[in-house]
């Protein structure tokens, strides 16, 4: 059954897409904008180069991440970054938009769950909510994990919890189709879908990912088709209260995130689309100078990587066995291996980092995890 269209239009609504968001990381974005501000939101390519990888990983050796990606065909190896026409640039369309985005695109799910202290029964049981206690209690421990409800204030995640509309598909069931009008944005809650662009699989999803968040940012027609792979489960968010709860958060965090991953020399696997969801599963801690961030021996739950500063990597025993700078990662050899800390890093000048979490790391980071296993200082 297909949903009904929301009846508001989403350009009334106090988020206006020029001065929220940032132009959709589509090739051919110039084809699908009308805004002359979105298109001015295209990043420049950053001067980044050079990187270091932390706990004697791995060296990327020639060029910047970027220079990397633009070299790299479509669909090569572990995924296809072609970060050369991306946001909106100059890329070729069609197609090349499609292979843009993801070979090998992964889930999103942020670790965190919706923490039930913060949501009494009474208070999830709003009029306003039109679920069922069952459907409550299965958003609870699925849906509601997604990172995209995560910190949101009360009142606005009963106004998503009110919105949101289970939605069940047969397997082949088409539940977005390339170039239509953007409707409904989704999670899934279980099953799996895959995302085709231009009749070709561009990647797959799971519990935990959600879709269809683009033509909603952006105004824009839908830029993939969404099949489901299987029977699934999956909610429904209408556009309105995607754009008035969700627009904000997500266009900012993608958009003050999007030009520094680019640049990321071990992120370079990962496609624009993948970028996008990563950004939106990222947080930062910021440091002072001799602070520590993490420490040998400690429980790791988090990956980091530098976006700003210097910091120090200590062995006990050893002393400094690594410098990290811009683009440096760290906290990788306890996530994927379930070790305690292996090493001690510390501020040494006012650092600024991005966190992600195990769940993250495990979903987003795909063909990255590859990379960073087969640079593990652990096992070499
Ligand atoms: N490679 C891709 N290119 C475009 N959209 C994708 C891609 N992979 C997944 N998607 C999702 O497919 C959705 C189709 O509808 P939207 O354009 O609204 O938002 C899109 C994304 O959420």
């Amino acid at each position: 059954m297909a949903l009904e269209k929301h009846p508001e239009d989403p350009t009334h609504v106090d988020a206006s897409p020029s001065s929220t968001t940032t132009a959709p990381p589509l090739a051919n974005a110039q084809s699908l904008h009308t805004s002359s501000d979105e298109n001015k939101a295209a990043p420049s390519s950053s001067p980044f180069s050079g990187f270091k990888s932390s706990f004697g990983g791995l060296d990327s050796g020639s060029g910047s991440g970027s220079a990397a990606r633009s070299s790299r065909p479509p669909h090569s190896g572990g995924g296809s970054s072609l970060f050369s026409g991306s946001y909106g640039g100059a890329g070729s369309p069609g197609i090349d938009a499609a292979r843009q985005y993801n070979a090998n695109r992964r889930t999103s799910v942020s670790a965190e769950s919706l923490n039930p202290a913060n949501f009494s029964g009474a208070s999830i049981e709003a009029p306003t909510c039109n679920l069922t206690p069952e459907q409550l209690e299965r958003l609870n421990k699925s849906v509601a994990k997604n990172f995209l409800f995560n910190n949101l204030d009360e009142d606005s995640l009963h106004r998503v919890l009110g919105a949101l509309h289970e939605k069940r598909v047969k397997k082949g069931e088409v539940i977005i189709k390339q170039g239509d009008e953007g409707d409904y944005f989704y999670v899934v809650e279980k099953g799996s879908v895959q995302y085709i662009v231009n009749d070709e699989v561009v990647g797959k999803a799971g519990p935990g990912a959600s879709f269809g968040e683009l033509a909603l940012m952006y105004n824009a027609p839908r830029a993939a088709t969404v099949t489901a792979l299987e029977d699934s489960v999956l909610w429904a968010l209408d556009r309105v209260t995607f754009r008035r709860i969700l627009l904000d958060k997500t266009a900012s965090k993608r958009k003050m995130y999007g030009e520094f991953l680019k640049d990321v020399p071990i992120l370079s696997t990962l496609d624009t689309y993948q970028l996008s969801k990563l950004a939106d599963a990222l947080s930062s801690e910021t440091y002072e100078t001799g602070q520590v961030v993490i420490k040998e021996g400690d429980v790791g739950d988090k990956f980091y990587i530098v976006e700003n500063g210097n910091a120090s990597v200590t062995k006990n025993g050893e002393g400094k066995v690594q410098d990290l700078t811009k683009g440096s990662y760290f906290g990788e050899v306890a996530l994927l291996n379930d070790l305690p800390r292996q090493a001690t890093v510390t501020a040494e000048t006012k650092l600024r980092v991005v966190c992600l979490d195990k769940a993250g790391f495990q979903r987003l980071l795909g063909s990255v995890v590859d990379v960073l296993k087969a640079h593990d200082p652990t096992q070499h």
